[in-house]
């Protein structure tokens, strides 16, 4: 028998999987990659419309629609007391939510902030509330000096895009899905934004969490069905 009779394959595979559709398997295959190649393309260029976007609104208007924001989250939580929420401290022109954790804390209830601990890691959240110090972490954003590490029950996500299925765009570091992804108990998840950051569809991928629900200053996003 010649060399090129030897069919491709081997005589007593270890297993199977090269005979399966790579999708079944849930592994990516090379058009799944191919098409992720394109989907962050096209998010990368979204992200900075929107946030140019966002920014180009004057500071009064973006405070009219922060406060309507406030409102519609304050709502969406309910009852605060003995809960845990965590925000944001407000950066590329996401809404202001800092007067809602006063709020929250007059209610009853305890707020944090996020923490960047390190690329590629889930987010921490520390418990902070108004008066307490702050400190610069990751990308300039103020973060809580104290390190008091919380599980949140409620955990408001900002949203540079979203889309009718309350999947979020965000700043690309992917930090609230991994979050989300390894936390033992799923907390709520409200993302907040403007409703001019809606989108048809972000196109979601195997990582990509929805959002409970999303709150932008036109109305409440919840997905279908
Ligand atoms: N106010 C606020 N605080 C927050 C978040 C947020 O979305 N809003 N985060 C929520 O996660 C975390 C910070 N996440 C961030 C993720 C990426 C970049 C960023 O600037 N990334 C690169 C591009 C990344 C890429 O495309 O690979 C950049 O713009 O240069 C900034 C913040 C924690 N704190
Ligand atoms: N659970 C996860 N495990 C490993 N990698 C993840 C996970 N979630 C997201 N990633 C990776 O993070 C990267 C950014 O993801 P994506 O575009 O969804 O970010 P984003 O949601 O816009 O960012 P952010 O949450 O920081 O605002 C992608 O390369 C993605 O594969």
């Amino acid at each position: 028998m010649a060399d090129d009779d030897i069919p491709a394959t081997f005589a007593s595979p270890a297993c199977f999987m090269h005979e399966v559709d790579p999708a079944y398997m849930g592994l990516p295959g090379p058009l799944d990659l191919q098409a992720w190649k394109d989907v962050s393309r096209w998010r990368k260029a979204e992200r900075e419309r929107l946030i140019a976007e966002r920014l180009a609104v004057p500071a009064e208007k973006r405070e009219r629609q922060g406060k309507a924001i406030a409102a519609g989250v304050f709502a969406e939580i309910g009852d605060v007391r003995g809960r845990i929420v965590s925000a944001y401290w407000p950066f590329r022109g996401e809404p202001d939510l800092r007067p809602l954790l006063q709020r929250i804390a007059a209610h009853g209830g305890c707020t944090a902030l996020p923490v960047v601990v390190e690329t590629g890691r889930p987010l921490e959240f520390h418990l902070w509330q108004e008066g307490d110090a702050l400190t610069r972490g990751a990308w300039n954003i103020p973060v809580p000096a104290e390190h008091r590490p919380c599980t949140p029950d409620i955990v408001l996500a900002p949203v540079v895009g979203y889309d009718p299925a309350c999947y979020r765009l965000g700043y690309g570091g992917g930090f609230f899905d991994r979050t989300l992804a390894t936390m033992p108990t799923r907390p709520r998840v409200i993302g907040v934004g403007y409703g001019a950051s809606k989108l048809a569809t972000i196109y979601p991928q195997m990582h990509d969490i929805a959002m409970d629900v999303i709150v932008t200053e036109t109305g409440i996003i919840r997905p279908q069905g």
